[in-house]
């Protein structure tokens, strides 16, 4: 059944049909943020925007070469940029590895890992390579990636956009990983994008509010913990892990940030960029989570017009 609910359209239409389709997803959104604003964004189109890969072209030359095309600049990411297209797969540049399709939030990620070239770079959940390939080209393909991920039917697609994209530096592992955690101290900074429940991801697919379900979000907790957890113990002391999802449910993320806070030595840093978002959750539905999870940045979808994003930038001492 194809979801059609119309962004322009009467906010309490828009907040009916979220509670006819999915009563357990409208009851959560309400306590997460059940602000008119929150539900128009929420179904709100996403703007198309890309980053360049500095491992295969200079930005000028192609904003230069894409003019007519940009809208505007992604303010928090240096190489990112908004596009007034939505088929932009058939455009010479894309297909040349010279840019990459990427939410504007999910830029957030890499651009907190402090990354220089020549480190030793884990990145566990992979596929389809967004973030592995901005991590490479930060690192100026000098140094490692090991670029992880569990489901052998992505692989291909994370590897086709490393290849398309220049990447010389990736391994390509596929593991559970939760295995990394027998790498006591090796990477000089490790990232957790982790799988989630995508509740941040309607405003892409709105077969994501169908699919949305509270049950699956207990067994996502839980292994985005393991992954974190296993993360935390792969980076060198005074190397940074960073965690995100495009969820917005606090149990997949203030509650995973607290867990690793009070079962590590953890400190956790606030993530310094251009970008608004709103106050982490310390308490939700009846469970208290610690006071330096308002460190972690939480987007919501109208805070800076992206999908709904998390960010968690941790140091190990
Ligand atoms: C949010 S996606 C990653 C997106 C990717 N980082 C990017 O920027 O293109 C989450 C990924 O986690 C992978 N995954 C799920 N369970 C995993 C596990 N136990 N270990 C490693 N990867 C896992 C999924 O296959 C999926 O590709």
């Amino acid at each position: 059944m194809k979801v059609f609910i119309d962004p322009d359209g009467d906010i309490e239409e828009i907040k009916e049909a979220f509670r006819l389709i999915n009563p357990e997803l409208y009851e959560r959104l309400l306590k997460i943020d059940g602000s008119d604003e929150f539900f128009r964004y929420m179904v709100k189109p996403l703007r198309v925007s890309v980053r360049v890969n500095t491992l295969k072209a200079e930005v000028d030359e192609v904003v230069e070469n894409l003019k007519e095309l940009i809208t505007g600049r992604v303010p928090w990411c240096e190489e990112g940029f908004y596009l007034s297209i939505d088929e932009f797969s058939r455009i010479p540049e894309h297909q040349l590895g010279l840019i990459f399709s990427q939410e504007a939030a999910s830029m957030i990620p890499p651009l907190v890992m402090e990354l220089e070239p020549k480190m030793t770079v884990l990145d566990i959940a992979a596929s389809p390579g967004a973030k592995t390939t901005q991590i490479a080209q930060y690192l100026q393909n000098e140094g490692c990636i090991v670029a992880n991920d569990v489901k052998h039917s992505r692989i291909n697609i994370l590897i086709s956009n490393l290849q398309r994209c220049g990447v010389l530096i990736a391994k390509v592992t596929v593991k559970d990983g939760r295995y990394f955690g027998r790498f006591r101290n090796r990477f000089d900074a490790v990232l957790v994008d982790a799988p989630c429940s995508n509740m941040g991801m309607i405003r892409k697919n709105y077969r994501n509010i169908r699919l949305w379900k509270m049950r699956d979000c207990y067994g996502l907790s839980k292994l985005q913990k393991s992954l974190l957890m296993a993360a935390y113990k792969a980076v060198k002391p005074g190397g940074v892990v960073v965690y995100s999802t495009c969820t917005l449910e606090p149990i997949e993320n203030e509650e995973v940030v607290d867990y690793i806070l009070r079962n590590t030595d953890a400190e956790i840093e606030e993530v310094n960029l251009p970008v608004k978002g709103v106050e982490p959750f310390t308490k939700f539905d009846g469970k208290e989570y610690s006071e330096e999870v308002r460190k972690c940045l939480r987007l919501h979808p109208q805070s800076s017009d992206t999908e709904g994003f998390f960010v968690a930038k941790l140091r190990k001492p």
